[in-house]
């Protein structure tokens, strides 16, 4: 039988153009109390209706006075009140007077400048204030828009909200807002020889981990899985899964049967319900990949087949998955950060396919960044995903690689912030 794709396989970079050109946003949105939206997309841009803080307000605990300049040493003020936060002095401050100023709390009206009380003496009866150190030319005032002002957009449509947008929120008094809807995911997990946990095993099979890995890895990453089945190898069996999940998500992933042994049901099965847009991938791991959509109840649903190694499906899920999901949900699309490390010791490999090679990451005291790649990089060997720093991408035609060497490497990490 000829193939109708390239035989090596998709670079990465094709593949994860070919998958985003072929992905529309799911246009849905949802209101949702300002808590419950970390890690959702804004549907809207949302504005400041006023300024903030709104009133200009000490930013030290002090003194308020109304001089317009610095004050010399020696100088004498009469103690009028008090302004704390939430509780402003009412009256309008006059030279020669102060009032006692707590940080964040408005300044009064006539007010030019704040004195930090570590400059100030007061008279013991509480009623005289003195100068006793050099005031400096800063008023210790934060201007009524200092931190935001009226009309400011705080955050446009389409960004995906991390913790400070949900605090700028919170801070202009923002209750709710209009997210987008999150993909549902559908996830099919096949494999005569999968256990579920909490079984025994018999002889060749082994506890199915794929979906524990995947619903995590998903989780991390701000999505989930929204429905998932085990199903065995059989035709029959996966094309009834495939067709319920298509029908009640937004896309469908399977793991497992996507190679070319004669229990590899997916591709054909893919190309029976649907079309298979490309096969297989110039990577390892994550080589029998596959990409299409699935036609079911009048609509086309996006499909990944990911391998069924445990380490390819992961690899394939965070390099192909995760931007598809990016752009299902209608924001940008981001990937891993890419730096360039210096390989920590001699590396040998069979050379052929561009490697993602998982690997620490050290720092020296030059600031110089080290990639320690440590043992098999087997694509069924999960350890080697445990506490990775960095995915090393190795070019193909690399086989002996000498220590020191220059490579990129995408970084493991995601924002705080
Ligand atoms: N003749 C060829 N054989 C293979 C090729 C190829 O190009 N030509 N590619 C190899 C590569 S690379 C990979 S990766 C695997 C992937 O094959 P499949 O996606 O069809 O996956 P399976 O054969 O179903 O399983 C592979 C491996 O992973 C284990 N597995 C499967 N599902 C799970 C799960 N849910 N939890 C844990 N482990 C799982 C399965 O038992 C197998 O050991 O194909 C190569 N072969
Ligand atoms: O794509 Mo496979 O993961 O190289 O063994």
């Amino acid at each position: 039988m000829t193939e109708p794709f390239p035989r090596e396989g998709l670079p990465l970079n094709e593949a994860r153009r070919k998958i985003l050109e072929r992905i529309a946003p799911i246009t849905a949105t949802i209101e949702l109390p300002l808590a419950a939206c970390f890690a959702r997309v804004s549907a809207q841009g949302v504005h400041a209706a006023e300024a903030l803080p709104g009133f200009a307000a000490s930013i030290m605990d002090g003194y308020a006075i109304g001089d317009p300049s610095p004050p010399v040493i020696g100088t004498t003020w009469k103690l009028v009140g008090r302004s704390a936060p939430g509780a402003p002095y009412g009256q309008q401050l006059i030279p020669a007077e102060a009032v006692r100023i707590l940080t964040g709390a408005p300044l009064p009206a006539g007010a030019q400048r704040v004195l930090p009380q570590e400059l100030v003496q007061c008279s013991p009866d509480g009623i005289n204030l003195e100068l006793v150190a050099e005031a400096s030319q800063s008023q210790w005032i934060r201007a009524a828009d200092g931190d935001v002002a009226a009309g400011e957009l705080l955050v446009a449509a389409g960004v995906r909200l991390g913790v400070a947008h949900l605090a700028l929120l919170a801070s202009a008094g923002i209750a709710e807002l209009t997210v987008r809807a999150k993909p549902q995911l559908g996830l099919l997990v096949s494999g005569d020889e999968l256990v579920a946990l909490g079984e025994d095993r018999w002889p060749g099979a082994i506890w199915e981990s794929n979906s524990t890995l995947l619903t995590a890895l998903l989780e991390r990453l701000g999505y989930g899985v929204a429905i998932s089945q085990v199903v065995p190898d059989h035709p029959d069996a996966l094309r009834t899964a495939l067709l319920d999940l298509a029908a009640s998500c937004d896309l469908v992933v399977s793991t497992g049967g996507v190679s070319a042994g004669d229990s590899d049901w997916i591709r054909p099965l893919l190309s029976e319900l649907g079309e298979v847009a490309f096969w297989k991938l110039f990577l390892k791991p994550g080589r029998p990949f596959a990409f299409g959509t699935l036609s079911a109840a009048n609509k086309l649903v996006p499909f990944f087949g990911l391998p069924g190694n445990p380490v390819a499906a992961a690899v394939t899920a965070l390099q192909l998955l995760w931007p598809a999901l990016q752009q299902l949900e209608g924001s940008d699309v981001q990937l891993l950060p890419r730096l360039q490390v210096r390989l920590a010791h001699q590396l040998r490999r069979n050379a052929g396919r561009p490697e993602l090679a998982r690997a620490k990451l050290e720092f020296d005291s030059e600031g110089n960044l080290w990639a320690l790649v440590e043992g098999s990089q087997a694509s069924s060997r999960i350890s080697s995903l445990v506490g990775a720093d960095l995915l090393l991408e190795i070019p193909a035609e690399l086989a002996d690689i000498p220590s020191g060497s220059k490579l990129w490497a995408q970084l493991l990490r995601l924002p705080i912030f």
